[in-house]
């Protein structure tokens, strides 16, 4: 079991962020597991205190000094730790015979959680993710409901009920096996919750959302983890409280050299994002994570994984690296065209969405004011990587229910596509080799193998070559190669 134990009590007051890390330090370190109700509510107190709008005008008024909190009193903490654990067990008998969880039981819990809510409030505000938010205002996001949930059975004793992640949901496993799965908490906006059920084995499960089945399976110490990334340092639309956003990535450090990071990209690339605006002496540097948080996926995940790229993408971005960034849209663009494009996958239509018609576009513009040598629209690529970008999420659209692509892209697209020299697009040599239809089929999830895109040799873009892509990226080169085979035209 875990609990509130005496030496944690020891370590209060908290006045400083030190106190908080050897709070979960000590938890994490202890061979009994962490308590996640306890650090749920002392991560959300800390938050809540250094992010409210009094803390905002303090801030702004008389410079605290530096690390400093506002004192974490055991007391404050205690209360809402029996508070916690009185909702669970006035209402559910805690786990006596230590026998795993039941779907029954785990709905049970969802419903405590989710009937003590208030009716209804902005669901996606900031600082509704801890149970700090559920205890004192009965308000949880979609992420702080699945959460809570894992949270209470804890609390009652169920240990093998953990969290299940993926890139924009969260549900639990349970089980002797750990092979059960259940809904325990909504997903978008106006989608009646599916609460109780097993994930998807239908179309849902073609769809980004559930990530092929390939979801971050928790430990008790990686929802922890989960908990330390949800932290939200914003003070407002913004600016950050620079005290969470030291405490968050103090503790995702932590966190990181306890090797608990290795299986959650997402949390790497939390830290990664950290490192780039203020990086801690002797840590692997911010680059290094983006590319480690890829790897998790690769290995891990089987490469289902958008997000280690598109992290890894705006760093590119944000530092003029924009041969990199193209590779790394390209990379995430050949891993959503495996998926089918379904209406819960808002979230990931936004980014490529942005990457599209946003950051493309701003660096083409950036680019062809200069006539550098090096400039990218002499790279070949360059051009190699934004087709392939392109042309994964054309694949993305087809065999989907739902359309992705509609005029706003085309306009961008064509314009990025133009602004290459026939003489630069002439190097790229696309070889699309004939491999047989159901090797190139994505609705049995065989991987699209890699050697079918541009490789960059001498010879020219030929027409009849052009048979693997979609059709509107077939028209579009073909235009081009039209120029390039009559250089006149
Ligand atoms: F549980 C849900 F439903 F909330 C899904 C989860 C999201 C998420 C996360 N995120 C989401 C992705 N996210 C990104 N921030 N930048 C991103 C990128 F576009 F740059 F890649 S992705 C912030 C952190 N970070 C750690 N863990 C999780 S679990």
């Amino acid at each position: 079991m875990a609990g509130f134990r005496d030496s944690d009590k020891a370590l209060f007051p908290i006045k400083n962020i030190n106190g908080i890390l050897q709070l979960f330090r000590h938890q994490l370190e202890n061979a009994r597991e962490p308590d996640l109700a306890l650090l749920s509510i002392v991560a959300g107190i800390v938050e809540s205190k250094l992010t409210s709008r009094s803390a905002a005008a303090l801030q702004l008024c008389e410079p605290i000094e530096p690390n400093s909190l506002p004192v974490l009193e055991i007391h404050d903490v205690q209360v809402l730790y029996e508070k916690f654990h009185s909702i669970m067990k006035s209402n559910i008998d805690p786990n006596k015979s230590n026998s795993p969880a039941t779907r029954d039981l785990v709905k049970r819990v969802s419903d405590v959680i989710w009937n003590s809510l208030t009716r209804s409030y902005y669901k996606d505000k900031a600082h509704l993710q801890s149970l700090y938010s559920y205890l004192t205002g009965s308000k949880l996001d979609c992420f702080g409901v699945a959460f809570a949930v894992v949270a209470g059975c804890q609390a009652l004793g169920y240990n093998d009920v953990h969290l299940a992640l993926s890139e924009d949901h969260a549900w639990v496993v349970f089980g002797e096996h750990g092979t059960e799965t259940a809904e325990v908490t909504w997903h978008g906006k106006g989608n009646e919750d599916k609460r109780g059920q097993e994930i998807g084995k239908g179309v849902s499960s073609r769809s980004w959302l559930y990530v092929n089945n390939k979801p971050v399976v928790c430990t008790r110490k990686m929802e922890v983890a989960a908990l330390v990334s949800a932290i939200n340092p914003s003070l407002n639309a913004t600016h950050d409280a620079y005290e969470v956003s030291l405490l968050q990535q103090e503790l995702l450090w932590l966190l990181y050299d306890l090797g608990h990071l290795k299986k959650y990209p997402m949390a790497i690339g939390n830290l990664g994002d950290l490192e780039e605006i203020s990086p801690k002496e002797g840590k692997v540097p911010c680059k290094v994570l983006f590319e480690e948080a890829i790897y998790s996926a690769r290995n891990y995940y089987n490469n289902q994984h958008v997000y280690p790229y598109t992290y890894q993408g705006g760093y590119f971005y944000r530092n003029k690296m924009y041969k990199e960034a193209f590779e790394s849209w390209a990379n995430a663009s050949d891993v959503i065209r495996l998926y089918n494009y379904s209406r819960d996958d808002e979230e990931i239509y936004k980014e490529f969405l942005e990457i599209a018609n946003e950051l493309i576009p701003h660096i083409m513009k950036v680019e062809s004011s200069g006539f550098s040598a090096s400039s990218i629209l002499k790279k070949p690529e360059c051009f190699a990587n934004l087709l392939r970008f392109y042309d994964g999420i054309c694949q993305w659209e087809e065999g989907s229910a739902t359309p992705v692509l509609h005029i706003g892209w085309a306009k961008p697209l064509v314009n990025t596509i133009s602004k290459f020299d026939s003489d630069v697009r002439a190097q790229v040599n696309i070889i699309c080799d004939k491999l047989e239809e159901d090797k190139m089929s994505k609705k049995n999830g065989t991987y699209f193998n890699n050697n079918n895109y541009a490789s960059l040799n001498q010879t020219n873009l030929k027409e009849k070559d052009l048979t693997n892509f979609h059709p509107s990226i077939e028209a579009l080169t073909a235009a081009c190669s039209e120029k390039i085979l009559n250089p006149e035209y």
